[in-house]
């Protein structure tokens, strides 16, 4: 849906993106993180066709961007970080308006709003001023705008940003949902929010990528150990004997509970030795249940910070990207006149 290849951008001698490559599949939602200052504005900015990069060539739907800027946006539902919303009009007139922007045919026009609003549940605002609704719905608002005109893509900002817990678990479930019938690029700070809903994870810093691949993967990528947090009922010390003992164990850290048998282990161990079904059994024939076991994967928080703060970069898809790249670069002639 999305192929960005070789992508540069520089703002005078800033060189905010550099020779970024990734891909958006159909039907994905992919996560598109990096801290302040990274290009992810810029990125989106230039995939939504409203600045052009500085080099590399960005394609929507099959349609490049510089050549086909019409095409791109008629693909493409974006949500700024701020929605671009007229909040003297009413809900109602602001997305007639947009479907004249868009040129959504009149005959279509009717059942095309309902069915938006119904999908973002609005429809009981629809008489409302947008000055007057709340955050929440101000954002609902926003998505409805990207989602008139039916775009296969769409680019989300930082949509549940200053929303309420309970507004911030509709819109996740939202984004979900919409996930069936589009392509996503989701840019958010809240990274349980990404892992919650992306499928693939995007991070760039300082205008490079730093990683593509899965939640799961990246977890697993940053740390060649299992980690385990298990409670057991039994002395702690033959307990803490036994994991010791198992093929496998690097290291075991124990804490015992107050008015309890029931003490708390961390243990360490190598990734090829799975040790929970020796664990179990050793530990029945000890007479010592276990109370609770839990995996203790690097949570996306973990690796974000690690890969931004180290300067790492992980061998994944888009090493392969770049190589795959095609060396066309297209100069952009316009001269950016923006200002920071
Ligand atoms: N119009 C501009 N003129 C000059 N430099 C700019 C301009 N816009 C952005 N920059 C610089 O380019 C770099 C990337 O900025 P960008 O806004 O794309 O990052 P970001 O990842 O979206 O950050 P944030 O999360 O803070 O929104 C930053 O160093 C920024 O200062």
């Amino acid at each position: 849906m999305i192929e960005i290849q070789n992508m540069s951008k520089r703002y005078g001698n800033v060189n905010a993106v550099r020779d970024l490559s990734f891909t958006l599949e159909k039907g994905e939602i992919l996560g598109f993180l990096g801290p302040n200052g990274a290009g992810k504005s810029t990125t989106m900015n230039i995939i939504t066709g409203f600045m052009p990069p500085t080099s590399g060539t960005i394609k929507v739907c099959g349609y490049d961007v510089m050549e086909d800027p019409i095409e791109v946006k008629k693909r493409i539902g974006y949500l700024p970080e701020q929605p671009p919303l007229y909040t003297d009009m009413t809900v109602k007139d602001y997305l007639n308006y947009v479907c004249d922007l868009k040129h959504v045919k009149r005959s279509l026009r009717k059942n095309q709003l309902d069915d938006v609003m119904d999908l973002v549940k609005i429809g009981d605002v629809r008489g409302r001023l947008i000055k007057n609704l709340s955050k929440g719905y101000k954002q609902r608002v926003g998505l409805a705008q990207a989602l008139v005109g039916s775009p296969e893509v769409l680019i989300l900002d930082e949509p549940t940003v200053g929303l309420d817990p309970k507004q911030i678990i509709e819109i996740r479930n939202l984004i979900k949902a919409l996930g069936r019938n589009h392509s996503i690029i989701l840019s958010s700070h809240i990274l349980p929010e990404v892992s919650a809903v992306c499928e693939r994870v995007v991070i760039i810093n300082k205008g490079r990528i730093s990683a593509v691949d899965t939640p799961e993967n990246l977890s697993k990528s940053m740390d060649s150990n299992d980690r385990y947090n298990v409670s057991i009922a039994g002395p702690e010390n033959s307990i803490k004997d036994i994991l010791k003992g198992l093929h496998g164990v690097i290291n075991v850290e124990s804490e015992s509970t107050k008015d309890s048998d029931i003490s708390s282990f961390l243990i360490e161990s190598t990734r090829d030795a799975d040790i929970r079904k020796p664990m179990f059994f050793e530990l029945a024939k000890a007479g010592y249940p276990i109370m609770e076991l839990k995996a203790m994967d690097k949570s996306l928080e973990d690796v974000f910070l690690e890969i931004t703060k180290n300067d790492v970069v992980l061998k994944n898809e888009a090493v392969n990207l770049e190589k795959a790249a095609h060396e066309e670069v297209i100069e952009n002639p316009v001269e950016d006149k923006e200002v920071e």
